[in-house]
């Protein structure tokens, strides 16, 4: 259910950086469209060969995602195989990964951090929608495609990738505390809950300048977090400390649906609050 891509179409430019397993190259795909030679801007992303095993898992969470299409969702091209080396070719997303974009210290305005947490919550809305549980949901994992400039009134645009390897291949207790706590027990048990406490996780880190939740806790540290029932530091802003509260609810059967976040979201984006702060970020 992938599209196969021939090796040879496809040229590498600048590296990137690297992911978990993974590592990302800005690169072109040469296509031949109505005997025209067109060059379309790709994100290659190899997969070292030593995690081939990990290559199921990265090929069938993508493959999932490249069933569907939606806005907010990272287009994947296809795949290419040369050798043991396997490539992901995925669409060029402009500004690369949230997380680094926001610790760049881009100052952004807290509409503009409403604005992408809603998209991400009619991303999510849809794959409920689908049924298909995303898994990794995650600043690094929000791909911004437009800046938005406020002078401009334009508004930032956000691509949400593929989970990226499985939550089974990975160690869970790194990722505390995006990972929902019941899957600490059960890596298996992936359910559209756990996409939701991931969502609150995620918002609390764009409020939070893209700093990781918990960052430098040890792993001994981040599984008393969950034993201890603990949530992330509130914002002093009440009603968005309690949506993220209600999305990182330990009892993952009261977890909002998406109609509500979306809802909530709405009048956190009516809220005078908004106004007031217009112009800084919101700080913890
Ligand atoms: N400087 C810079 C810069 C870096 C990347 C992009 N673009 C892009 N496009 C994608 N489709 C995926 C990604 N990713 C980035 C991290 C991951 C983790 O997997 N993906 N970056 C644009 C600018």
């Amino acid at each position: 259910q992938f599209h196969m891509i021939k090796y040879n179409d496809l040229k590498w430019d600048e590296s990137l950086g690297q992911g978990s397993f993974t590592r990302i190259f800005k690169g072109y795909k040469i296509d031949i469209r109505d005997g025209e030679k067109h060059m379309t801007e790709v994100l290659l992303k190899e997969l070292d060969a030593v995690h081939k095993n990990c290559w199921e898992s990265l090929f069938e969470a993508a493959s999932l995602m490249s069933q569907i299409s939606h806005k907010h969702l990272l287009l994947v091209y296809g795949v290419s195989v040369h050798g043991v080396k396997n490539i992901m070719v995925q669409e060029f997303v402009k500004h690369g990964a949230l997380d680094l974009y926001l610790k760049r210290g881009r100052s952004v305005s807290v509409s503009w951090k409403l604005d992408v947490a809603k998209q991400l919550a009619s991303a999510l809305n849809f794959l409920e929608e689908k049924n298909i549980v995303h898994g990794n949901i995650c600043a690094k994992n929000l791909l911004l495609a437009r800046e938005g400039d406020p002078s401009q009134g334009t508004s930032p645009f956000i691509k949400l990738s593929d989970p990226g390897i499985s939550v089974a291949m990975l160690v869970v207790l790194d990722r505390i505390p995006w990972v929902a706590p019941e899957l600490l027990e059960a890596p298996d048990d992936l359910t559209l809950e756990c996409d939701k406490w991931s969502f609150g996780a995620t918002v609390w880190e764009i409020f939070n300048n893209g700093n990781s939740p918990l960052r430098g806790w040890n792993l001994d540290e981040k599984r008393q977090f969950y034993e201890g029932f603990q949530q992330l530091p509130p914002s002093q802003w009440t009603e968005l400390a309690d949506l993220i509260s209600q999305c990182m609810d330990y009892q993952a059967a009261v977890r909002p649906s998406c109609r509500s976040i979306i809802r909530q979201l709405n009048s956190l984006i009516t809220s005078d609050y908004v106004i007031l702060h217009a112009t800084e970020p919101v700080t913890q």
